[in-house]
């Protein structure tokens, strides 16, 4: 190196790194809400998702609907990080009893701490670490339900922790599982997939325009010997693969595309269609007379199977009333929430 390169080197700036935190490691206070609630504010006021929390949608929409009077029995399919749990629970007044499932080995421990803080314990609330298609399995203990809930899909917990490997944004292991201890992961679910089967998929679980040119550079990759281990890894190969869009909107698309892929691999990994399916077959029989069901989707294949379930339990006077149509969250909501915007709530009364 002559002394004019070794200056230039000398004199580069160190980039400016900010102070507030990045990573999802970094943000140790939106991790500990109890100890930051000002922090916590903030970022919900900015209409973002603090690390380690899920805001929840819907509430009111769902309690206006649910009409819960304490001494009820209840389900919450889908714990998440326990918003809904907490709301429906306020409305039990100490009286009745609610269940709450989730799959997820890894957050359900932190919610059940969390709402046992809160004053919830196992005398007015049941969690199990369980899938919603097993809710015959709940009824045989609780009896017949007066509510139940499903707000489906994946969490903000999840989503945002890049060990999980749900999110193309940030690195981390292709693995997409909501229950990390069981099944196939991402990665190993396209070591074995062929490529029609892989357009199907991207096609079935989530309308993907660009199937056939992402599913062709997917496996020809792996039949190059590429093994796709990580996120990222991913993402640029449907990016590569879709080199062919006009600059001007190249960007935005291999954005979509990503989302979209990423959704049609969950899907597939976590059997969410199948599980749908018998959680909708099994909800008449664990429902009390009367019994209300309300479910929030966040995409098109999900709500296509709630409302053919509840059109053709209600042709058979099996419910007696279902949503006329789909109920959205408000403009507002969607603002402070923009994971919102994509929710189709419906609902059912069993007759
Ligand atoms: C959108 S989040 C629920 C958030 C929750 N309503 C709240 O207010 O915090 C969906 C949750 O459902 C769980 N889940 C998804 N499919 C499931 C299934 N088949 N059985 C049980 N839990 C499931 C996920 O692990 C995730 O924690």
């Amino acid at each position: 190196m002559n002394k004019k390169e070794q200056e230039q080197k000398h004199k580069r700036r160190v980039r400016y790194k900010g102070t507030h935190p990045k990573t999802y490691k970094e943000k140790y206070k939106e991790h500990q809400p109890e100890k930051y609630e000002e922090t916590i504010a903030k970022v919900i006021s900015k209409g973002s998702t603090p690390a380690g929390m899920h805001i929840s949608i819907c509430v009111n929409e769902i309690l206006e609907f649910l009409q819960i009077t304490p001494g009820q029995i209840g389900l919450d399919a889908t714990l998440g990080y326990g918003g809904h749990t907490k709301e429906m629970l306020k409305c039990l007044d100490s009286k009745g009893h609610l269940y709450a499932l989730d799959v997820d080995p890894i957050e359900l421990p932190r919610t059940r701490e969390r709402l046992e803080k809160l004053g919830y314990g196992p005398e007015i609330l049941t969690i199990k670490q369980m899938n919603f298609a097993n809710i015959d399995k709940v009824a045989e203990e609780s009896g017949p339900i007066d509510f139940v809930l499903a707000d489906l899909g994946v969490s903000s917990m999840q989503i945002d922790n890049p060990d999980r490997g749900f999110s193309y944004k940030k690195e981390g292991p292709l693995d997409l599982r909501l229950n990390p201890e069981k099944g196939t992961s991402a990665a190993d679910r396209l070591k074995e997939v062929t490529q029609p089967e892989l357009c199907g998929m991207l096609i079935e679980n989530a309308d993907e325009p660009y199937a056939e040119e992402i599913s062709r550079a997917i496996v020809a990759e792996i039949k190059k010997g590429t093994e796709i281990t990580t996120t990222v890894q991913l993402q640029h190969i449907i990016r590569d693969a879709l080199s062919f869009i006009p600059m001007n909107k190249r960007k935005d698309d291999v954005t979509k595309s990503c989302q979209r892929s990423f959704q049609a691999l969950r899907i597939d990994v976590n059997e969410e269609y199948e599980v749908l399916y018998e959680f909708l077959e099994k909800l008449p029989d664990v429902l009390a007379p009367g019994g209300r069901v309300a479910i929030l989707s966040f995409h098109s294949g999900e709500d296509r199977l709630v409302k053919k379930s509840f059109k053709r339990y209600f042709k058979e006077g099996i419910y007696s009333e279902i949503s006329p149509e789909i109920i959205r969250p408000s403009a507002e909501e969607c603002r402070i929430n923009s994971r919102a915007r994509s929710t189709k709530m419906r609902w059912a009364i069993k007759a």
